[in-house]
């Protein structure tokens, strides 16, 4: 395994529970990880990378203990996209790039090959003159990319990169982390369903720092399986006395009536048929379920 965390917990101030108890395992490839705002998907990032220590529990990177003594090593075997990539206006791309170069002690020899491929590889070749304060959101996100992959990192880990990007980029980032992902692992972060869905094989789903699974696409979709139907109604009365009783996921209207896509679990109604789930609505499912 490349990456894995034991009963991993990050508490801050001792008061808010960041993640309680998450025990992962990622290796080669692209695995997701899906969670709502203060879920807890930075903090584990963060740890990951050793910016931040956990409260309690192990990580294991490249089997490596993430203990002190292995940080450096650790940090070197890590590319990393946080999810605000901010850096000097004035600098240009290329003077990002060699600046990142600097900082990790790159021979001078080898920068302008780096920096060209990994320019190239998220589209950036031509902007490379341009100044930071010069560039859109989305050309920020490929510059944060471009720095976190430059020196071909066996572990690359990052935080939404499809974040305020338009689709044909959001397209090509997804492209380029498949490709990435191929012969090292990827630790992809997003709020973005779609995103999971197109390239990941694995994933994980946190809710306020829980673990609510972790396993292949399929499972997720699995665990859905005869809980979600679509419902029809030919009322709006009769529509929104359903909405009083079950979680909707989505609706339709046309004329009076109204046709859902509803959790339903086991009931047994007249009006409802069984439907296949997308990943999202498998999503919505295991995050609205209460055992
Ligand atoms: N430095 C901090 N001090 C106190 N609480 C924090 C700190 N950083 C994060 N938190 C809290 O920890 C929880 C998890 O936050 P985290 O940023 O890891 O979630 P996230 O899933 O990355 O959220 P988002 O999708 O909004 O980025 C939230 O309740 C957050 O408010």
């Amino acid at each position: 395994m490349v990456i894995q965390t034991l009963e991993l917990t990050k508490k801050y101030n001792r008061k808010v529970t960041a993640l309680n108890h998450v025990s992962l395992s990622i290796d080669t490839g692209v695995f997701g990880l899906l969670g709502k705002n203060g879920s807890g998907k930075t903090t584990l990032m963060r740890i990951l990378t050793t910016l931040l220590t956990p409260t309690d529990g192990k990580v294991s990177i490249l089997g490596m203990d993430a203990v002190k003594a292995n940080q450096e090593e650790i940090k070197r075997n890590i590319g990393y996209l946080p999810q605000e990539f901010g850096f000097y206006k004035d600098f240009t791309v290329y003077e990002i790039m060699q600046y990142m170069c600097f900082l990790r002690g790159t021979e001078k020899a080898m920068q302008k090959a780096l920096i060209h491929d990994a320019l190239e590889q998220v589209n950036l070749l031509d902007h490379s003159k341009k100044k930071y304060k010069q560039l859109s959101g989305g050309m920020k996100r490929r510059v944060g990319l471009a720095q976190a992959i430059m020196h071909s990192p066996p572990i690359l880990i990052v935080d939404e990169p499809t974040a305020g990007v338009d689709p044909e980029e959001r397209i090509n980032i997804r492209k380029l982390l498949s490709t990435y992902a191929e012969n090292h692992a990827v630790l992809f972060s997003t709020h973005i369903v779609e995103d999971i869905e197109y390239t990941c094989n694995k994933l994980a789903v946190l809710d306020g720092g829980n673990l609510l699974f972790t396993g292949a696409l399929d499972e997720l979709l699995h665990l859905a399986d005869g809980k979600i139907y679509e419902c029809a109604f030919d009322s709006l009365a009769e529509f929104q006395e359903f909405e009083q009783k079950y979680k909707v996921i989505s609706f339709k209207r046309d004329g009076s009536k109204t046709k859902a896509i509803a959790i339903v679990e086991s009931a047994k109604l007249t009006n409802a048929t069984p439907y296949r789930p997308s990943l999202e609505e498998a999503y919505v499912y295991i995050t609205t379920r209460r055992e």
